[in-house]
């Protein structure tokens, strides 16, 4: 047994595919050995991006992005193995979470495409795939997942613990001592934020939050969103670009009468994740030694300024001060699913999905 996997994520900001390959080990460790991100063509993105909306001819359009999906995933793996020099029959599985198009956890399912089969016949590897169903049978949330395995990495034993992933959604993991962890979808991350500077300035995202620190936050604007039911529910809780998308904004401004410099409308929209994220943080993990940011939102200098901010008597930080680097956090997880289902292991945290029992996820695909 090598224990090499490979784990890959395309969470909803659709950046891009993450690719990780590691080494796990019953000694709690996972060594990351390489890693890449495969940003997507722009039509694959354009078509995926427009699948997470209702539309024409979906289910056929649903199963040709699957396999371009699948391909480009296959491409980046071969690559990533011919660069360490190792061969399919090396890997012991790869744990692949493929696309979400639609997360309906209120409906009992979560879809994903990704053509699993298809990545198992390009790679020659095992394909484990289909995290979220089982625990979504279970009655749970489908999500978050990746609190489970913050939770077998990180916990520390003396002092509580907070993780949180901003990609696309915000999540949060709160490890206590001598407690179940706590985990739960905050809310908008950076999928928004980067709408909203797609709109204005045809940028795919807003470098270090430079454009949000040029506006001014407005305040009306603000209450409004922050007032959504969403952020004043109990967990568990999982979301999606079903409920927090473009026109969830243009309902507000509309409502409000509003029309603000596109750059005030930025500024409001990182202070709506860093607020919410602030706010999970305070009612959840008050005690805290330390906020750890995982995600890509982990670059975005003004977004961490903000959290440092609200959350002055915590330490915001990132994962890479764990020894984790923030880019492949969730990739890493993807593989560690894989390795808990070859070895026949729970990959949910039911309090955390609010599942029945602790399940193993995933379907298995062969080589
Ligand atoms: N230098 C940067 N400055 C600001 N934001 C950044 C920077 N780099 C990445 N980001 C943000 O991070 C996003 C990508 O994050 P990530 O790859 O973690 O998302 P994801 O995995 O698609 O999402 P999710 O966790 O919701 O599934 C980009 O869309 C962008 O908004
Ligand atoms: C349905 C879905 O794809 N959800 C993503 C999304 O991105 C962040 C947040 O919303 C989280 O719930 C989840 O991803 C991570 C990998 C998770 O399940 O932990």
């Amino acid at each position: 047994m090598t224990n090499l996997y490979v784990g890959i994520m395309s969470g909803t900001s659709l950046d891009g595919i993450d690719i990780a390959l590691t080494r796990f080990n019953a000694g709690r460790q996972a060594e990351l050995v390489d890693a890449l991100c495969l940003p997507f063509p722009v039509q694959l993105r354009e078509e995926l991006l427009s699948l997470c909306q209702p539309g024409d001819d979906e289910l056929r359009r649903a199963g040709l992005a699957g396999q371009a999906w699948a391909r480009l995933a296959a491409d980046g793996v071969l690559r990533l193995l011919r660069r360490n020099q190792l061969a399919a029959d090396q890997i012991e599985a790869i744990g692949s979470h493929g696309q979400t198009l639609r997360h309906h956890p209120e409906l009992g399912f979560s879809w994903q495409v990704g053509a699993p089969a298809l990545l198992a016949e390009l790679s020659g590897i095992r394909v484990i795939s289909d995290f979220r169903s089982r625990d979504l049978a279970a009655g749970g949330e489908g999500a978050p997942l990746v609190p489970a395995f913050h939770d077998w990495l990180l916990r520390d034993n003396e002092a509580c613990r907070t993780l949180v992933n901003i990609g696309g959604f915000a999540n949060l993991t709160v490890m206590r001592p001598g407690e179940p962890a706590v985990g739960f979808d905050s809310g908008p991350g950076n999928v928004l934020l980067d709408d909203w500077i797609n709109l204005h300035l045809g940028k795919s995202f807003d470098s270090n939050g430079d454009w949000a620190r040029s506006g001014q936050i407005q305040a009306e604007l603000l209450r409004s969103m922050l007032d959504d039911p969403y952020f004043h529910r109990q967990g568990p809780k999982s979301t999606g670009r079903e409920y927090f998308h473009r026109t969830w904004l243009n309902a507000r401004l509309k409502q409000l009468d509003l029309a603000p410099e596109p750059q005030d409308v930025q500024a409001t929209l990182l202070e709506l994740t860093a607020q919410s994220i602030a706010h999970a943080v305070r009612t959840h993990a008050a005690d805290s030694e330390g906020v750890f940011i995982c995600g890509g939102g982990a670059n975005n200098t003004r977004l961490l300024e903000r959290l440092q901010n609200l959350l002055p008597s915590i330490t915001v930080s990132t994962t890479a001060s764990l020894g984790v680097h923030p880019d492949w956090m969730e990739a890493i997880a993807f593989a560690w699913l894989a390795w808990r289902c070859q070895q026949g292991l729970p990959g949910n945290l039911p309090d955390v999905t609010g599942a029945k029992g602790a399940r193993v996820l995933g379907a298995i695909y062969p080589a």
